[in-house]
């Protein structure tokens, strides 16, 4: 079989950005992504596309139209799709067994109850949604418990590896492709095919072939491993602010070790996103399940470290500020989980922001990519605006309408911190380092107070200027400046 369609359930960020990118680079191949949601396929047909990725608006240009679709005709692209990719959500559980920690695979259900429903003749069916290990064969029993005479299947694992924010260059240009299968005749020539789509530009010795469980289990192994050392920098971070050492230094000379490397060592207010909490919680799940206490414990770990670091960052601002934020003025700069992105999922600003505002503060926050309206004022119109969805959600506040009084959303840093208390930064956006901070000091009560989150300001500037300042993993040399970090160390 030569794959001439496909199509993709869940026009997501995964979904939207990947299938953008196959077909750019796989011009004799017709690509349809579908999804449920009236709005974002409406919206993946407009200018205005419905996620913020670097690159995309001009790949969706080249090809939308031509081999690019995105449509809410699920049975029709399935019908005539040879190769269906389902990339729909796979959120933690909110209810019932292993809430709060195995993974939600009712979309990945309802996917495969679709295909059964409306197949015919061969289809390969490729989980490209994060799911747990043998999530293929609970799809592969709902497919077979309906098959219809004339109707087949092969499934495959090829579980997806970009990063948000810089989602196009990781799929153009990906460390590598991960594709699993089952090892029969059928299922190693469902793997062939679809190597040779990612050939189109992925180098073929990129591309890794292994069985289906391998290949399931290495997606939730990447984000664990990646999680791990944001979490063990972070906890190296609270060690560096209790005895004067310097997180970025550790960070640096531990990194300078080949067998180590530098990446995801950046010391931060903790991950976000929304990958990393729910594919190790999806872990953890598994581990208990299988009756491995304590591989199950040691990846909690890495969890439990991101809280004490997002509650140890909010406690040092409440600490700071003579023990109380109520009714003081603090502007929060950026709200996604990381730069590049308009993502808030998992976002630490949302556990920054929460702490705050339970403690009576007024937060004035902006983010460049989190909320675009078409209107420029003084703030936005509050109305459908995912900061307060965010933070008027139940599981943040039995209080929504005091939550809403007590935060202004800005258009601009300016317009945020004038007349407050204190910055807090809390997402590594570039812009932020390019601000005038000597005009944004004249603006603010004093002493101001500027609390970076991320490590991405100039310190020493900033102190020179007159502001008292906080980082994570660095006490502050200065008289005057950053004293309250850490108990003093003596040996
Ligand atoms: N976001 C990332 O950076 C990233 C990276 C790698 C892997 N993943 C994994 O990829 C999967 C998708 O993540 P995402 O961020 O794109 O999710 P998303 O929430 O952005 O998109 C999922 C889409 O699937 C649609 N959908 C759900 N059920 C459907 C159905 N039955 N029929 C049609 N449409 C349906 C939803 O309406 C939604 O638009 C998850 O398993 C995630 O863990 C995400
Ligand atoms: O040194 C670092 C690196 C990252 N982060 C934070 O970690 C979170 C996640 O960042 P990143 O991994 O860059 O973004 P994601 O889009 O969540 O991508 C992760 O999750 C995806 C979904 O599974 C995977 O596909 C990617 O490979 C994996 O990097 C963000 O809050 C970052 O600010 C740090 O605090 N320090």
């Amino acid at each position: 079989m030569v794959i001439k369609k496909i199509c993709c359930i869940g026009a997501g960020y995964v979904g939207g950005p990947t299938c953008s990118v196959i077909a750019l680079k796989c011009p004799d191949i017709t690509v349809t992504v579908v999804d449920k949601s009236k709005e974002r396929i409406a919206q993946w047909n407009s200018e205005k596309l419905p996620i913020y990725e670097p690159g995309l608006d001009e790949v969706v240009r080249q090809c939308r139209g031509i081999n690019l679709f995105f449509s809410t005709n699920i049975a029709t692209a399935i019908k005539e799709a040879d190769l269906i990719f389902i990339s729909v959500n796979t959120p933690t559980k909110t209810f019932g067994n292993g809430k709060g920690r195995a993974a939600d695979l009712k979309y990945v259900e309802s996917a495969a109850r679709i295909i059964a429903d409306v197949a015919t003749g061969h289809k390969i069916v490729v989980e490209k949604s994060t799911v747990p290990v043998r999530a293929a064969e609970s799809i592969m029993n709902v497919l077979r418990a309906n098959q219809r005479s004339g109707v087949s299947y092969q499934i495959l694992s090829n579980p997806e590896f970009l990063s948000e924010g810089t989602a196009i260059d990781n799929l153009l240009n990906a460390d590598r492709v991960l594709i699993g299968g089952e090892d029969t005749n059928e299922g190693n020539a469902a793997v062939e095919e679809l190597c040779w789509v990612y050939e189109h530009w992925i180098p073929r010795i990129n591309i890794i072939t292994t069985n289906t469980w391998s290949s399931e289990l290495s997606k939730l192994a990447a984000n664990a491993f990646l999680a791990q050392r944001i979490s063990s920098i972070n906890s190296l971070s609270a060690v560096c602010e209790a005895t004067g050492a310097n997180v970025s230094e550790v960070a640096m000379a531990v990194g300078r070790d080949s067998r180590i490397g530098p990446k995801f060592l950046q010391a931060s207010v903790g991950f976000g996103g929304s990958c990393f909490q729910k594919d190790i919680l999806n872990l953890v799940y598994i581990c208990e399940c299988l009756n491995l206490p304590e591989v199950a414990a040691y990846w909690q770990q890495v969890i439990d470290i991101n809280e004490y670091q997002k509650s140890r960052f909010s406690a040092k601002i409440i600490e700071s500020l003579f023990n109380t934020v109520t009714d003081k003025q603090i502007a929060i700069l950026g709200f996604a989980f990381k730069k590049d992105t308009g993502d808030t999922r998992e976002s630490p600003a949302i556990h920054v922001a929460k702490t705050l505002l339970d403690e009576g503060a007024k937060l004035h926050i902006y983010d460049p990519k989190v909320v675009i309206f078409n209107i420029s004022c003084y703030y936005f119109n509050v109305e459908n605006c995912q900061i307060l969805e965010d933070l008027t959600h139940p599981y943040i506040t039995d209080e929504p309408e005091n939550v809403k009084d007590s935060i202004t959303i800005h258009s601009n840093a300016y317009s945020a911190t004038s007349g407050t208390h204190a910055i807090v930064v809390c997402t590594e956006w570039d812009e932020f380092t390019a601000l005038d901070f000597q005009k944004i000091y004249k603006n603010m009560i004093k002493p101001a107070y500027v609390f970076d989150g991320r490590m991405i300001l100039n310190h020493e500037e900033l102190a020179k200027i007159g502001f008292v300042v906080h980082t994570i993993g660095k006490r502050m040399s200065r008289t005057g400046i950053n004293r309250s970090w850490g108990t003093p160390y003596r040996v």
